[in-house]
């Protein structure tokens, strides 16, 4: 695209962002006809597009053999702004986000309307990476070896999954200033993963001044995290590729095995209560309720609110919770009771005397058609850096510091959800600011996903319940964190820039000495909200009584041919951003589920019972299965036969 054209879907997408109203449920997928028409078999139902969804549909379709069915609630999103990392947060304020709060929170996000976090998801395929920030990390390697040990499966150890984590990588080192360990990265692999070019002056600031701390200055995907680094993004040329992009539609023209259908949107999972088996989904789509059967598994990709709140539609969860919902218990497990994500506060603003370069839209679009500058970068960030503070004892990183450059904004408020009393004072007489944004990657407290009803077009019930811990370790980590900030502004390279922290007292904390630890710790629960990296809904593990939901090879414990491979089982943090660990898991089930059906094996269910789900004009002799096809693109299409 032009310059100019890219302005003008920068305009559309500002007004949408300006009109945005979060959705109180999801009744837009209710049908009006609850009939259910049965579509026959596919091997696999894949349910969620996202993430880990399009990497296991792209992994299970190389089987020509197992024709594959991926049903996800939102469409294919292929518009050039979505591409524009420097635009990334207007995204999570369109018709592709699910719109999910939090419920009132007692213990963080108190400076937020209704002190509700926000807590979004993208739909469409590519999930979450539609919009997110496509930052790839990988998180520290001994988290590996404790999930080795917490499922009793070494095929976890680090050595044993570093292979996956490099078959999906393609890095470009594009700033040669970064070292990297070439060890550790991977080539060819379906996603581009490079780096912001050119660096920016305050990722270099930041760089020195960690280094003059002592900290090294490393590639964070190698042996360690610890220390400071620029990110590493899975974009490429500087541009946005989601997960569908990089994993499947290269292929899919190639795979009439496999078809995509969007708008659909899973209501439950048949469970055959006998054989205690699963069997298929029940979906709607374009207002109609459809079955359909697999002659293998179920695969639950839905992240990580809806993947637990589809098993909890489906009679799998607490026990207690779903009699009170009058759902019939199919199997009593704590889905959605151990929900983690990470408190990151972003209000730490501090005025400076650098001279920001003058950059006007226009040459920012120029750079950005060329893949370079600063809209190649979501959020205005620059270097990141992981430490270990004095309360970590394992050698794991708990807390990521990452530098951005930011103006106040009306914007960020509506974004956030800021009360803007709290924001206003947060900035105080700050100018020329940087931020220093302080986030716990590795915090003990954890929330819950329940349901609001036994209606699935309610929204899952959202609690995060960050900074809640008994003995108050998340809190003392976040107020190092914040001290550490402090200290950074200390050292020689940031004192050249002259810096001033000029934030005005929050209200509902006046009654603290300003900037005493008191203060702080109160600042902290206005200001700290989630960071978006929510994970362990249905974490894996060895025993149900334990809290784990599935083994270690993915199967939910006590129901037959069901699986979860999302975010959603990550049994503890891996200290940052996850994205990098979900594309492993995803791969890692794709893996364990090829060696677990013989690959030459096909179901004559399939060939006996397969019914056309698709136009059937476009049925070839000779074709098993009809040809691939993207639902959406065609349900205006009369004269055929469609459902
Ligand atoms: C604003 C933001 C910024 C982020 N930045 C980063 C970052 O820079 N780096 C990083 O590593 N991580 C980042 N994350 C987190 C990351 O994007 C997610 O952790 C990741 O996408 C989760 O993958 P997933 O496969 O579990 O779920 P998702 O990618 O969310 O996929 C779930 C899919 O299931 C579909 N679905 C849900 N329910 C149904 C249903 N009932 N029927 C049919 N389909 C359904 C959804 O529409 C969605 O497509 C960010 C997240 C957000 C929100």
């Amino acid at each position: 695209a032009s310059v100019e054209e890219l302005k003008r879907l920068i305009d559309i997408a500002t007004l949408e962002a300006d009109a945005y109203e979060f959705p109180r449920d999801s009744r837009i997928y209710k049908a009006k006809d609850e009939k259910i028409i049965d579509i026959g078999f596919y091997d696999f139902v894949i349910v969620g597009g996202g993430v880990a969804g399009s990497v296991i549909a792209s992994r299970l379709s190389e089987i020509r053999q197992w024709n594959i069915l991926v049903l996800e609630a939102g469409k294919i999103e292929n518009s050039e702004f979505n591409q524009i990392m420097g635009y990334a947060a207007f995204l999570s304020l369109s018709d592709m986000s699910w719109g999910f709060r939090s419920v009132p929170q007692t213990t963080a996000c108190l400076g937020f309307v209704n002190q509700s976090c926000r807590a979004f998801r993208a739909r469409g395929m590519g999930g979450t990476s539609l919009m997110n920030g496509a930052v790839y990390e990988r998180g520290m390697p001994s988290t590996f070896d404790e999930w080795a040990e917490i499922t009793n499966d070494p095929s976890w150890s680090y050595e044993n999954i570093l292979p996956l984590f490099k078959r999906s990588e393609d890095f470009h080192l594009r700033n040669p200033n970064t070292p990297v360990e070439w060890n550790y990265h991977g080539r060819g692999g379906l996603l581009n993963v490079e780096q912001k070019i050119p660096q920016d002056f305050l990722a270099s600031l930041f760089l020195q001044g960690h280094s003059e701390l002592g900290s090294d200055i490393r590639d964070y995907n190698g042996r360690s995290q610890l220390g400071a680094s620029i990110f590493q993004l899975y974009t490429k040329n500087g541009r946005r590729q989601n997960v569908y992009e990089a994993f499947l539609q290269p292929v899919e023209h190639r795979r009439p095995n496999l078809h995509i259908m969007t708008e659909s949107y899973v209501t439950k999972i048949d469970i055959q209560r006998m054989m205690n088996e699963a069997t298929g989904v029940i979906f709607t789509r374009h207002g109609k309720t459809y079955r359909v059967k697999t002659t293998k598994d179920v695969i639950l990709t839905a992240g990580v609110f809806q993947t637990p709140q589809i098993l909890m539609l489906s009679g799998i969860g607490p026990m207690e919770h779903l009699q009170e919902m009058g759902i019939h218990v199919i199997r009593d497990l704590e889905v959605g009771s151990q929900l983690k994500e990470d408190p990151l506060c972003q209000a730490i603003y501090v005025t400076t005397n650098m001279t920001k370069p003058v950059e006007t839209l226009d040459q920012n679009l120029r750079d950005f058609l060329r893949g370079e500058g600063s809209l190649t970068q979501a959020y205005s960030t620059s270097g990141v850096a992981f430490q270990r503070s004095q309360f970590e004892e394992k050698n794991y990183a708990d807390l990521e510091f990452i530098a951005a450059t930011l103006d106040k904004s009306d914007f960020d408020v509506r974004y956030a959800g800021w009360k803007n009393e709290t924001y206003q004072a947060a900035w105080g007489e700050n100018s020329n600011a940087i931020a220093i944004n302080v986030h716990n990657v590795n915090p003990r407290s954890s929330g819950t996903v329940r349901l609001n009803s036994a209606d699935p077009f309610d929204h899952p019930l959202i609690d995060f319940n960050l900074m809640s811990d008994s003995e108050g370790h998340d809190m003392a980590v976040l107020y190092e964190g914040v001290r550490r900030v402090f200290d950074l502004m200390q050292t020689p390279t940031f004192q050249t820039l002259n810096p001033d922290y000029r934030g005005n007292p929050l209200p509902g904390c006046e009654q603290h000495e300003f900037l005493s630890k008191e203060y702080w710790y109160c600042f902290l629960r206005h200001t700290c909200t989630a960071a978006n990296h929510v994970r362990g809904s249905c974490p894996m593990g060895k025993d149900p009584r334990e809290g784990a939901i599935v083994d270690s090879r993915f199967r939910v414990f006590g129901v037959r041919r069901l699986i979860v491979a999302d975010s959603s089982v990550m049994p503890t943090s891996m200290s940052g951003h996850p994205t990098g660990t979900i594309l492993m898991i995803a791969e890692k089930a794709a893996d364990t589920i090829k060696s677990q059906y013989p690959h030459s094996h096909t179901s004559e269910a399939i060939r006996s019972d397969y019914r056309i789900p698709s136009r059937v004009d476009t049925i070839k002799s000779g074709y098993r299965y009809p040809h691939h096809h993207h639902f959406n693109h065609y349900h205006h299409n009369h004269n055929t036969r469609t459902y």
